[in-house]
């Protein structure tokens, strides 16, 4: 089995940024914080520490785990409208399990770096420029890179999020590939998956994902970050049972992770070169 790493890709897509981010003014990403999820935190500051390293101002706005919805709307608002700011993004989750869909739709689209606002990804559905959730486009990204073919092939998602499951579908079916979305009410999920050429799993449950799942030879992309006991970051998918059938998979951490970062930078130059 092949392991596909995120690692060299997203460098390459950082050294990239930092050229299209040196040639207009300095690219401003607004990242807005209401959470105390210690995943979301270690997130933000590895986009602050990257954003640095590719020439990317990053302002970290921490309205803390109490903020209201309604006071995360209008910060939202106020970025949007703020010149100097070119990205604005917000971290889920949000306090109580709230919906961010709510509150993104203050997001300027053409600042809206990780695609929350609901407007993208109606925009994402209709075929219309727009930014995908970075996660998304990460996903993308590591399929092409690695030229594995989507047109007419089976793929089957698991997982039905607005940042991951959903623009992905989109994104997939936008390259001819014929689409299948599962979640946690799909019945006998091994027996969908089992028949996909190019499995992505995306659910958020540790190793949900094993052997009997997972096609001879499919290609499996791990999206999942969960946190392990021990302070580290596990897949959805249980990588040394699933090692013995898949023909390519890529490895958590080290994988989608690294890339969703450099694209989230990528998209924050590309919207400060917006004409
Ligand atoms: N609006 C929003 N968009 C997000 O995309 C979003 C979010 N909120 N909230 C939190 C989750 C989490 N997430 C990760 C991204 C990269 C790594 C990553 O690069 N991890 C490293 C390793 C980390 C380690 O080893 O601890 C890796 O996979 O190699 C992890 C997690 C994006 N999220």
């Amino acid at each position: 089995m092949k392991t596909l790493p995120g690692k060299e890709l997203a460098a390459a897509i950082r050294a990239q940024t930092q050229t299209e981010a040196a040639a207009g003014p300095q690219p401003r990403l607004a990242v807005v914080v209401a959470t105390a999820d210690e995943a979301s935190l270690w997130y933000v500051r590895s986009i602050a520490k990257a954003a640095a390293g590719v020439g990317i101002a990053c302002d970290l706005v921490d309205l803390g785990p109490g903020a209201t919805l309604d006071q995360i709307g209008e910060t939202l608002a106020r970025l949007s409208a703020d010149a100097n700011v070119h990205a604005v993004m917000l971290q889920t989750p949000l306090p109580e399990g709230s919906s961010a869909q709510e509150p993104a739709g203050a997001i300027d689209p053409r600042k809206d770096v990780d695609g929350a606002n609901p407007l993208s990804l109606g925009r994402l559905a209709a075929g219309l420029p727009a930014f995908p959730p970075a996660t998304a486009a990460a996903v993308m990204a590591l399929l092409d890179h690695y030229e594995v073919e989507l047109e007419g092939r089976r793929t089957v998602v698991v997982g039905r999020s607005t940042v991951v499951g959903k623009p992905l579908a989109h994104l997939l079916l936008d390259r001819n590939a014929t689409v299948t979305v599962c979640h946690s009410r799909t019945r006998d999920l091994a027996s969908v998956t089992s028949t996909a050429d190019v499995l992505i799993a995306a659910a958020g449950r540790a190793g949900l994902i094993g052997a009997a799942h997972v096609a001879p030879g499919a290609v499996v992309i791990d999206v999942g970050t969960n946190p392990t006991e021990g302070g580290g970051l596990t897949g959805d998918v249980a990588s040394d049972e699933v090692a013995g059938v898949a023909g390519a998979l890529t490895p958590v951490p080290g994988g989608v992770g690294p890339v969703t970062t450099a694209l989230l930078l990528r998209h924050t130059a590309r919207a400060a070169n917006l004409p």
